[in-house]
């Protein structure tokens, strides 16, 4: 395919279909934290726009932070190797820490990240995530805000990559083999 042309992209999730569904995990979430002390932490780059929206429908005074980890590179199979590129600005001792997501697929990430912010000794973690696609399961993750599970697809869009192209579709799709 040539660079900068767009390649077919069959629509799994369209805009409208997220939005409802993100719109009810933030009205959950708002019920759920109720005078709570709510961190969410968006795990980059993936989580950006799914981060942006949901935090739009949560009716709470939250403190947002950035992660930026890594484990798929160019590719579309987990290395196994996760890797922080950016940390937190501030502690997080005391605080209730929901790690918003876009995917979870192999579950290494977030098995990863549960581990790493229990030694931070916050209150509470927590795992929002938008997409599950449990036939790619290497470990069992606790998933306690799921938006939609997903067939065993590499998906991009709505955040999602695939070799750092196509986060800015608006939908969720496969691509198509041309
Ligand atoms: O359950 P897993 O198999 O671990 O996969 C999920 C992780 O993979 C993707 O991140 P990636 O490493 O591609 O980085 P990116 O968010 O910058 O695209 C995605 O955003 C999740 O963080
Ligand atoms: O299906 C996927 N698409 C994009 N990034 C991903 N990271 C894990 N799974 C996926």
């Amino acid at each position: 395919m040539l660079a900068g042309t767009m390649a077919n992209v069959r629509t799994l999730l369209s805009a409208e279909q997220i939005g409802a569904r993100v719109r009810d995990l933030g009205a959950q979430i708002t019920r759920d934290y109720a005078e709570r002390r709510l961190v969410l932490v968006s795990v980059l780059k993936g989580s950006f726009v799914f981060t942006a929206d949901i935090a739009r429908h949560i009716d709470l005074p939250v403190r947002i932070e950035f992660l930026g980890v890594r484990s798929y590179g160019e590719g579309t199979a987990s290395t196994g190797v996760v890797q922080i590129t950016q940390d937190l600005t501030r502690p997080i001792e005391g605080e209730d820490i929901l790690l918003i997501e876009d995917i979870v697929d192999t579950g290494l990430t977030i098995s990863h990240l549960l581990q790493l912010f229990r030694t931070r000794m916050p209150n509470s973690v927590k795992v929002c995530a938008l997409l599950h696609k449990p036939a790619r399961a290497r470990v069992e993750v606790p998933i306690d805000y799921l938006g939609f599970t997903i067939e065993d697809k590499f998906v991009v869009g709505y955040g999602l990559d695939w070799a750092e192209r196509y986060r800015n579709l608006p939908f969720i799709g496969v691509v198509e083999a041309t």
